[in-house]
């Protein structure tokens, strides 16, 4: 898809959003109300919100598979029309083929797109190596620790080049310490490859450390209750600002803010289980 718009146009604008379904029972719920968004290029966008509140949906609508009910998601200045190869996911799950090797996991993507086989594995010999997995190119997926099958995902997304880069709770899966680990991973690949990010998490630590502008979203429907721009400056090494004092200052005014939405949520649900 060609992109014709001026370079200050943001990768991603939702523009008074509201998704709404039409549960099992036939009646019709909100998920998402009177939503607005803007990714900037090269901008990292956290969203963080209850559990349930509508945060995969908003996903959704940026990628086409779902349809806004009212209001217009734009990628680029234009109209979200179906799937976009500008785009590239990684989920909380690996996509990765369990009957394949490393390397024929990260070379699918260029493979498809009619890139020359030679060329193309070259391409993932380079892009392995960006995530430290040289070396491990023949092992299989049930070979690797959960940490580095994370790694071969970045690589599997990095090498599309995406312009934007969705994310839904990536690393939530991994025990602490590798989480950290791939923090500093992501950003290091971010930088370098310059996409605009949209990072779904239910850690606030996690989108303070990475991203430029957290949105926090109320509980369902979900709309936006604040947006805080981070100012921690970059080139940052995720482990070791979370001991900053202001990291610790912004978690406390986003926690502040975020507490009465995840509590609100929180009863919700204990009122449908009820
Ligand atoms: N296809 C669908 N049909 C009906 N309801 C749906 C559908 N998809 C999502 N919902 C509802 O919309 C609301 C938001 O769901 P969504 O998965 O976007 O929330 P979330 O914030 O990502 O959740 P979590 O924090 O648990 O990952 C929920 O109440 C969910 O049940």
């Amino acid at each position: 898809m060609t992109d014709t718009s001026s370079p200050a146009t943001p990768a991603v604008e939702l523009i008074n959003v509201s998704r709404r379904f039409v549960t099992p029972d036939g009646k019709s719920m909100t998920a998402i109300r009177d939503f607005n968004m803007t990714i900037e290029r090269g901008e990292f966008v956290a969203i963080v919100g209850p559990t349930g509140c509508g945060k995969s949906t908003t996903l959704n609508l940026v990628t086409g598979l779902a349809k806004p009910s009212a209001g217009e998601v734009r990628l680029f200045g234009q109209p979200v029309d179906g799937i976009d190869p500008r785009i590239g996911f990684v989920f909380q799950t690996d996509a990765l083929f369990p009957w394949r090797s490393v390397i024929d996991n990260v070379v699918a993507g260029p493979l498809f797109r009619g890139m020359a086989k030679d060329e193309a594995y070259a391409c993932a010999e380079k892009w392995l190596a960006r995530v430290n997995l040289s070396g491990h190119e023949s092992k299989y997926p049930h070979q690797l620790s959960g940490g580095m099958r994370k790694r071969v995902s970045l690589a599997q997304t990095f090498i599309n080049e995406p312009e934007i880069l969705l994310m839904d709770e990536p690393f939530s899966a991994l025990d602490v310490q590798t989480r950290v680990l791939m923090h500093d991973a992501l950003l290091q690949l971010w930088s370098e490859a310059k996409a605009s990010v949209l990072f779904v998490t239910h850690d606030l630590e996690e989108a303070i450390g990475l991203a430029d502008k957290v949105y926090v979203l109320t509980a369902g429907p979900a709309t936006v209750k604040s947006v805080y721009p981070i100012d921690i400056p970059r080139p940052r090494v995720v482990s070791d600002i979370r001991y900053d004092k202001q990291f610790i200052d912004i978690s406390q005014t986003i926690w502040n803010d975020l507490r009465d939405e995840v509590k609100l949520g929180a009863a919700r649900a204990e009122t449908v289980a009820a």
